[in-house]
């Protein structure tokens, strides 16, 4: 019997590759010129696993030449969404190298929007508008389909009324008292995947699911819609994306409750009627939810 002893740990899952790999794409369409800037991770499972185990750099596929990928391919392919771009890279992977298993490519698009303070649009001026990051997530294996979603974050919001919190569960600790008018503060995370890409409009699809959380979260302009609690308020949206955007098979939200309080002016003789809030960053409330869509049901 041999004296080595069988080790009881797997190598579980090998994944390596770039993070951060910052690129802007500039086209000119005569005199109006566009731009696209996105921040790119990119990273690679190979089939072996002998250059973790045995240092052999024979299917390494370096990480700089993943970041160089990056470049080269802005140039050859071009960014028409960072979703297209996210499954280009993939393919290119896959294809060039036979010896990557799965490419997983994360991408966050650069908010700039075109410069419009005149009431024109501006021809080659931007500004850059951080209302919301788009990301995106493409991952592929070989032999098997890209599986993209999509998302958001970073999207503050905050309304002034229209939102109360009642009836919850009450123990010793409860002090938090029952409100039917407060504020609603939150910075919205949305990440989505897409089952079908078949003539899926990437831009669109995105910006209609942004759409509905912001409707869901202010209701129309000059009445709002009362939000019972943040859960119901993102199930809300989130039922509403399935329905509006078909190709979206799961969804997940998540929703910090950022905090006003009203400060007590009472010791300077001073009424407040929440004229006067104090921002509570932290602690806040964490509200989330994932939701995927029955198999059988597209509505
Ligand atoms: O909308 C809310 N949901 C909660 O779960 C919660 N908990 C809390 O203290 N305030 C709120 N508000």
């Amino acid at each position: 019997m041999s004296n080595e002893v069988k080790t009881e740990f797997i190598e579980e899952k090998t994944m390596y590759g770039k993070n951060g790999v910052r690129v802007l794409q500039h086209r000119r369409e005569g005199k109006v010129h566009h731009i696209k800037e996105v921040e790119v991770n990119t990273e690679l499972s190979l089939s072996s696993k002998k250059d973790y185990i045995d240092g052999d750099n024979n299917d390494v596929v370096p990480t700089d030449t993943q970041k160089n990928t990056v470049y080269a391919l802005v140039r050859e392919k071009g960014i028409r969404t960072i979703e297209q771009f996210g499954m280009d890279l993939c393919k290119h992977f896959l294809e060039t190298h036979s010896q990557v298993h799965t490419v997983n490519v994360y991408i966050e698009e650069a908010p700039w929007r075109r410069l419009d303070h005149t009431g024109r649009e501006h021809v080659h001026a931007f500004i850059l508008n951080p209302e919301a990051i788009r990301f995106c997530q493409v991952t592929q294996r070989r032999y098997g389909k890209p599986c993209v979603s999509a998302g958001l974050k970073g999207m503050k919001v905050l309304k002034t009324t229209k939102s109360g919190f009642v009836g919850f569960a009450r123990d010793k600790y409860t002090t938090l008292p029952e409100v039917t008018d407060r504020f609603f503060c939150t910075t919205v995370y949305s990440k989505w995947t897409y089952d079908e890409l078949l003539g899926l409009d990437f831009d669109r699809a995105v910006e209609t699911v942004k759409a509905i959380i912001l409707d869901n979260f202010a209701g129309p302009p000059d009445t709002g819609v009362y939000s019972p609690s943040v859960q119901n308020t993102m199930y809300l949206a989130q039922k509403q994306s399935f329905q509006k955007v078909p190709q979206i098979s799961e969804i997940e939200i998540v929703m910090p409750n950022s905090h006003y309080f009203t400060i007590d002016l009472s010791k300077f003789g001073m009424e407040n009627k929440d004229e006067v809030m104090l921002p509570a960053e932290k602690p806040a409330g964490n509200i989330k939810l994932s939701m995927k869509r029955h198999p059988k049901s597209k509505l």
